[in-house]
């Protein structure tokens, strides 16, 4: 049965040119006049859906998940094959830094090749903070014309950086560009060619190569214009976004974070409390 957005485009579109060529709605056959209302229905609610994940990564609470190198290790490979069960040989693999970095590379190695490069494009800031929009900001530094492409990219979230990417890619003029996730989230507006999972609950995922930065980046919207000690903090991390943390792992972080000169630390009553800096 047809159940993905793509399949039902492509036959509304079918509908489509059967209209343009004279053949009145009604003579069509009632397979495409229903995907053409489908495919109209489930655009609208993939744009609701990108503007909610988008509403949500801007909020203060939501829910986040942790990724292992072992689970990623587990996709990469799964990855690899639907990219080889597809007959799709690429010339050269480009990974989307810096999230499609090890993904790029362990993918590569389990397709035994070799022509791996990079270019840097960057949507977030620190911990889910977006911005205006994805950039570039190293470009692929190899020629690429007339290769068949392969980009690599950790997850696909609003599925920005992907459109941005495939069309910088395409200017190039490639001879064919594929794209490859571990993780889909259906809220996103871009579909890649292959990806080892379909994410269908938004939830913001924490990868191992990012855990730092992002932990880093939830501790100073929570303690934002509080005053807060380890246990509060790691309290909130609970609330606000589902996350279990040990106080060895977040301490860790927020002394780094009051050796940069971005939070500061007192004693009160043989408690530590962790406020922004001034
Ligand atoms: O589909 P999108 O909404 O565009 O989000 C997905 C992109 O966001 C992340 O990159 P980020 O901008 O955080 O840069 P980074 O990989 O350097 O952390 C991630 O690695 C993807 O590239």
């Amino acid at each position: 049965m047809i159940n993905s957005l793509d399949k039902i485009i492509k036959l509304a579109r079918k509908g489509f040119y059967f209209s343009l060529l004279g053949i009145r709605q009604f003579a069509l056959p009632a397979v495409y006049k229903t995907c053409i209302k489908k495919a109209i229905y489930l655009t609208q609610e993939r744009k609701i859906q990108s503007q909610q994940s988008r509403c949500r990564a801007e909020k203060d609470s939501f829910r986040c998940e942790l990724i292992s190198f072992n689970e990623v290790l587990r996709l990469s490979r799964i990855l690899a094959r639907k990219i080889k069960a597809s007959g799709y040989m690429p010339d050269l693999i480009v990974a989307i830094g810096r999230g499609g970095y090890v993904p790029g590379r362990l993918v590569s190695d389990f397709l035994l090749f070799n022509d791996l490069t990079s270019m840097k494009i960057e949507h977030y800031s620190r911990a889910a903070d977006m911005r205006e929009e994805a950039r570039i900001k190293f470009p692929i530094p190899v020629e690429i014309t007339g290769k068949k492409i392969l980009i690599i990219d950790d997850v696909t979230d609003t599925g920005e950086t992907l459109n941005l990417a495939v069309d910088y890619v395409l200017n190039l003029n490639p001879a064919s560009v594929r794209t490859a996730v571990l993780q889909h989230k259906i809220s996103s507006n871009f579909t890649p060619d292959f990806y080892a999972q379909k994410i269908i609950k938004w939830r913001w995922i924490i990868y191992p190569w990012a855990r730092y930065e992002d932990l880093a980046g939830f501790a100073e919207k929570i303690i934002q214009n509080w005053t807060l000690d380890l246990s509060q903090i790691i309290a909130e991390f609970k609330h606000r976004y589902e996350l279990d943390l040990k106080e060895t792992e977040l301490l860790e972080i927020l002394d780094d974070l009051a050796e940069r000169g971005e939070l500061e630390s007192t004693e009160l009553d043989n408690r530590k409390l962790w406020s922004l800096k001034q």
